[in-house]
This record gives C-alpha cells, sequence and structure tokens, in this order.
C-alpha cells in the first residue's frame, strides 16, 4: 500500500525519560515538551499517572502538564494504567488517556502487577469514562513481537488483546516492540493479521531500536498500510520493566527517511535536531541519532570552516 503521509507521535517526554535514573527537573521536561510543540508534532506522549513508586520519573505529571504551553490542535497524551490514573489525567486537561496491556502475560504482571485480563478489567472502568467525557483513548500493546521474560510471543495472544482493546472501545492501538528484536517480515505479518481486525489508521508501530531493526520495520508496516509511528527525540528511553532494551527509533531518523520518501508529516526537521541536543546536552548522554549526530557535526564543521 502507497503511504503518501505519515503521523508521528514524539513519546520522548515519556517513554523516552522514563527510565533516567537521575530525577529530570520538571522545568527540562518542560522546555523539551515545548521546543517539540514548537517542532511540529500532531502528538506529544508528554506524561504518565502511573504509581511514583514504580516510576519515579514520571512523578511530576501533574506539573508538566499544568506547565506546558500547548498549541490548539496538538494532542497531548499520558499513561493511565487505572482510574486514579485517569483522574490525575482529567484532573491535568490530557487530549488523550492511554491505557497499556501487553500480550505476553509475564510482562503485563512485571509492569503493571496484574494478568492481561485483571488489566483489561482495570482499563474498562477508565475507557468508559474516557469515552463519557469525550477523552480520546488509546491503547498500546506491549511485547507484540517479543518478551524479555517470556521470549517468543504468539500472533495470536497479540490478536486477543487488540480484539478485547477494541471491545472497550479504543480508537488507536499502538502495536509495540518493547524490546526491538523484530523483524521486517514478522513486522508485516502482524501488522497483516491486526489490521484484519482494526482499521489500519487507527494502527499505529511503536518500535524500540535495540537491534537497529526500527527503520526497517516502520517501512514493513507502512506496506501493511500503518501511518502512524512512534518516536523519541534523540533515540531517548527504554522502559524500566524491560531490562537491556534501548530507546525507541529516533525521531530525527524517522523524519529523515520519510521526508527523503517525499512523505509528509508537517514536522520541521531541523527544530527536532535541536531539541534533541538540548535534552541530550541536559542528560549528559551522547545523542542516540545518527541523522542528529551527522547534522550536528556537519553545521560544527560548516561553522569552523
Ligand atoms: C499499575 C500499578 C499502579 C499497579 O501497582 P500496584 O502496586 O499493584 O497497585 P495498587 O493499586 O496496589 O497501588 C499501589 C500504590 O500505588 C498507588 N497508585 C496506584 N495507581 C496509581 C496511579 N495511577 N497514580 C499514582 N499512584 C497510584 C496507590 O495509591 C498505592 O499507593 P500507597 O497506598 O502504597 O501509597 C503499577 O504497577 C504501575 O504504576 N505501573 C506502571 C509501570 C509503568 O509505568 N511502566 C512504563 C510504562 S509502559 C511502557 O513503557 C511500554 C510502552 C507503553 O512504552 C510500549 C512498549 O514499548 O512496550
Amino acid at each position: 500500500m502507497q503511504v503518501s503521509k505519515v503521523k508521528i507521535v514524539e513519546v520522548g517526554p515519556r517513554d523516552g525519560l522514563q527510565n533516567e535514573k537521575e530525577f529530570v527537573p520538571t522545568e527540562v521536561k518542560v522546555e523539551l515538551i515545548n521546543r517539540l510543540t514548537d517542532a511540529g508534532f500532531p502528538n506529544i506522549e508528554a506524561a504518565s499517572f502511573v504509581s511514583p513508586k514504580w516510576v519515579p520519573q514520571m512523578a511530576d505529571g501533574a506539573e508538566v502538564m499544568e506547565q506546558i504551553t500547548r498549541k490548539q490542535g496538538v494532542i497531548y497524551s499520558v499513561l493511565t494504567p487505572n482510574l486514579k490514573g485517569f483522574e490525575g489525567a482529567v484532573a491535568a486537561k490530557a487530549d488523550e488517556v492511554v491505557i497499556f496491556g501487553a500480550a505476553s502475560e509475564a510482562f503485563s504482571q512485571k509492569n503493571i502487577n496484574c494478568s492481561i485480563a485483571e488489566s483489561i478489567a482495570r482499563f474498562e472502568p477508565v475507557a468508559e469514562a474516557a469515552l463519557a467525557q469525550g477523552i480520546r483513548l488509546r491503547a498500546s500493546i506491549s511485547t507484540a513481537f517479543g518478551c524479555p521474560y517470556q521470549g517468543e510471543v504468539p500472533i495470536d495472544a497479540v490478536l486477543d488483546v487488540v480484539k478485547r482493546m477494541k471491545a472497550l472501545g479504543v480508537q488507536e492501538f499502538d502495536i509495540a516492540d518493547t524490546i526491538g528484536v523484530g523483524t521486517a517480515g514478522q513486522v508485516y505479518e502482524v501488522m497483516s493479521r491486526v489490521t484484519e481486525i482494526v482499521d489500519p489508521k487507527q494502527v499505529a508501530g511503536h518500535f524500540h531500536d535495540t537491534y537497529g531493526q526500527a527503520l526497517a520495520n516502520i517501512l514493513s508496516a507502512m506496506r501493511a498500510g500503518i501511518q502512524i509511528f512512534h518516536s523519541s527525540v534523540a533515540g531517548l528511553g527504554g522502559c524500566p520493566y524491560a531490562k537491556g532494551a534501548t530507546g525507541n527509533v529516533a525521531t530525527e531518523d524517522v523524519l529523515y527517511m520519510l521526508h527523503g520518501m517525499g512523505i509528509e508529516t508537517g514536522i520541521n526537521l531541523d527544530k527536532v535536531i535541536e531539541a534533541g541536543d538540548f535534552i541530550s546536552r541536559h542528560l549528559n548522554r551522547a545523542n542516540a541519532s545518527r541523522v542528529g549526530r551527522a547534522i550536528l557535526t556537519k553545521r560544527a564543521n560548516a561553522a569552523c570552516s
């Protein structure tokens, strides 16, 4: 299928930062989100309303949501594992709530401390409340291509969770490669099967880049008709409950590839590169985006000559 326009959901402020050991000050998170807003993203995952004991880095979600400068039309999303999280999200005026489950029982237990069936029961009142209040409802399905605890995850397990989420009224489904192990053929197969159940326009690819497969996996998912992808500025990230997994695919790398193919995103790559440089410097970390590094080096060389 020919895709001419892609929606990028920037997940750096949430997925990217949640795993940082040192607390990232609220004002840095706010500045990062403001820079990303300015770069033109239509959707930014800004915070999580989860237990601060489980993910201390996200404890300031309410402050972050209060302090960011919002742009009309931009969707600022937050993760909500239960009703308590949902109440926080409503108070913070989130545009979209994300319920997050898994296709693997083992990962569900480690990440949200319950079975898949129990997680769906917890999501039910969240979904109902979100729909009743006109708040967008998205669902993330982790370990759709492999699990750090259980290994292989059968496609039927992914489809089963997609069906249960669909029954809750979910409007967008993130099919997530939590540990970045998926390969292009597998991605095509999983996405093709998922899109037999839900409209491809409602499906997003969320690829971590641990094994360097993410760009190929995006192309493969596009072949299956997927037009929404998640990425993280400067390739930040990792999941606190998936040891060894690296960040999401770097946004700069995805934009460079898509724009090079003539595919529209509406996002200014130069501004994303600057945002990536800003946060990498703050974290005192090498920028994990190859495109970001290459363009920053080129600029520095040009400034010296
Ligand atoms: C789901 C729970 C809460 C269950 O955790 P639990 O311990 O089973 O829950 P509980 O209901 O017994 O509550 C324990 C304590 O947490 C509090 N609590 C309970 N809920 C909330 C809340 N919403 N906000 C704030 N506090 C909360 C609650 O009030 C209580 O506080 P205490 O009485 O001990 O002081 C916990 O396991 C949790 O927060 N897990 C979140 C883990 C997480 O955020 N993981 C990373 C995000 S998922 C991800 O990164 C994957 C993704 C999406 O990117 C896609 C991919 O790549 O795969």
